[in-house]
């Protein structure tokens, strides 16, 4: 078993401090900016739980902390310390797994409780929507799919699920990632050559952060537009990441400020994609539609929903659905594989066997003469069940936020009409209760649980409705690059930490000295 090192989070306290003032203005901006209709229901809300209302269900025990700031500034403290669970873990002592609290400039539920927040995620729009900060919703924009309720959402939900599942895209992805992996890899072995001549103890450190994410993009972009590499591609990609920079920024769009500037990106990358929409819409009224709605597989994303032939899915819903998908190719993918890296990499038991298991793999396939399939990748077992411990540690998304649209009873728990609701996956995967020594990098644990999508102690996808349509192919790209990594190279990894808040990732990027295996 491998406790996991490190992980220490060393934000310098300046950093803490000036991130910390910047949140509590935004606390107070998004407390002047909470519409007043939704005030009063919490108010009214309130009032109704102290008269026991809502079918007997009770307002969980907690504290709504300071006035205005509630208890925002301990939730970012823990965020920004080694435990970010620490914030959800002291009340639960106090409290229990459900409590609430008061967020973001608003009343919540907090909740740890696995069934708890299996019910919130499969309750539907009549209950909950989705909540997300202010310069987020701003930034996608309306017709965002995260942000989306009841047909349309479940309409462009399940066309992108068939697409990313199917054997076609998969196939696809498959052939593009190792070409671009052989590439990149075969750039750090000439790297390594170069600087240090013939020894053994590597080159220049290769930063699995960037390499993966720049990797990751194009892949998936050319899987959403069908964009090849190159300068265009170069340029969505700057502008995507000036986007990016945006969705947890002040709630300010004037000249200067990061909003505005990501908007603008966003401005930038809507005029692309439209032109790519609309030569797309051209090309099929030409031949028909025979191309998209006939016997040929569509082959991106804006050709499944441009074959639909739905009228609601106008240029501007796909425009904007193609920029937010592009997020999981820019942040959570490739940190799904950078923290791999890292915990095999603090765990040699975990990484001899993962060796062990990808180079029989590769013997077989080339033995036979074959080239490897996607579904080789996806049924190498041990390496699947590092993925999932990954994610379960890793926590790249920590949770998700919900808001109540009237009063809601969960499992006993009421959520009063315009409070927020936070799921916290976080505490729950490293809930000792849930899952043993929880603070452990143990792959081996997953070998007796074949169906971890079912479970509802694991949800780094979500679930319900708005379970994750990509989460198959985020696996299988993270499968690629780590049977490429562990057949070609040796290495020894820099210490590195995690970063929790406001997104997860490597401080340092993960810089690893790579040496190309011999054998
Ligand atoms: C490690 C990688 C990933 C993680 C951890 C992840 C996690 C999540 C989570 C937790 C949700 C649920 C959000 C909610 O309930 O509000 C979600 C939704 C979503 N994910 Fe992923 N995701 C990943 C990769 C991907 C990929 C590769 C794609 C496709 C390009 C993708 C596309 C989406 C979309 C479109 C939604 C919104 C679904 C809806 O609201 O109907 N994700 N993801």
């Amino acid at each position: 078993m491998c406790p996991v090192r490190g992980g220490g989070c060393s934000w310098p306290a300046s950093v803490v401090g000036s991130v910390t003032a910047a949140l509590l203005l935004a606390a107070v901006i998004v407390r002047l900016f909470v519409p007043r209709a939704c005030s009063s229901g919490i108010i009214k809300g309130r009032r109704q739980v102290g008269a026991g209302a809502a079918g007997g269900a009770r307002l969980p025990a907690g504290s709504l902390g300071w006035p205005l700031l509630g208890e925002t500034l301990a939730f970012i403290r823990a965020a920004y310390s080694p435990r970010p669970e620490s914030f959800v873990e002291k009340r639960r002592v106090l409290y229990g797994k459900v409590f609430k609290s008061h967020l973001w400039g608003s009343p919540a539920v907090v909740s740890s409780d696995p069934e708890v927040s299996r019910a919130v995620l499969q309750a539907d729009a009549s209950a909950f929507v989705p909540w997300y900060p202010r310069s987020l919703m701003e930034l996608m924009g309306q017709s965002s799919i995260l942000v989306l309720g009841g047909g349309l959402q479940r309409r462009v939900h399940g066309l992108a699920g068939a697409f990313f599942k199917s054997p076609q895209l998969k196939a696809q992805v498959t052939l593009d990632m190792q070409r671009r992996v052989g590439r990149a890899m075969d750039m750090w072995g000439r790297r390594r050559h170069r600087s240090m001549g013939d020894d053994d103890s590597g080159g220049m450190p290769v930063r699995v952060q960037n390499e993966a994410k720049s990797i990751v993009f194009e892949i998936l972009v050319r899987a959403l537009i069908g964009l090849e590499e190159g300068d265009k591609m170069q340029y969505l990609r700057q502008q995507f990441q000036e986007f990016i920079a945006g969705l947890i920024s002040l709630p300010v769009k004037l000249p200067g400020t990061q909003l505005y500037r990501s908007l603008k990106a966003k401005k930038r990358m809507t005029k692309l994609i439209k032109t790519i929409i609309q030569e797309k819409r051209k090309k099929m009224m030409s031949e028909g539609g025979d191309d998209l709605r006939g016997g040929t597989h569509p082959r991106d994303m804006i050709d499944v929903l441009l074959g639909n032939g739905n009228d609601e899915l106008t240029d501007e819903l796909i425009s904007d659905n193609m920029i937010d998908f592009m997020i999981p190719a820019e942040d959570s993918v490739p940190v799904l594989i950078t923290l791999a890296v890292k915990y095999i990499s603090e765990c040699p038991l975990a990484l001899q066997q993962l060796e062990e298991e990808n180079m029989e793999l590769k013997r077989q396939k080339s033995g036979a003469g074959e080239t490897l399939e996607w579904t080789d990748y996806m049924s190498l077992a041990f390496t699947q069940h590092v993925i999932t411990e990954t994610l379960r540690m890793g926590n790249i998304i920590n949770g998700i936020m919900r808001k109540a649209v009237r009063d809601v009873e969960v499992r006993g728990h009421l959520v009063p009409k315009g409070w927020r609701v936070l799921v916290y996956f976080r505490a729950v995967h490293l809930d000792a209760a849930v899952h043993d020594d929880p603070h452990a990098f143990n792959p081996w644990r997953w070998k007796e649980r074949p169906d971890v999508v079912a479970m509802s102690g694991f949800t780094p996808f979500g679930g319900g409705q708005r379970l994750c349509p990509g989460l198959d192919l985020a696996r299988l790209e993270a499968s690629i690059f780590l049977h490429h990594l562990v057949t070609n190279f040796r290495w020894v990894a820099e210490e590195d930490t995690v970063v929790n808040f406001p997104t997860v990732r490597l401080k340092r990027g993960m810089p690893i000295a790579v040496t190309p295996r011999t054998c």
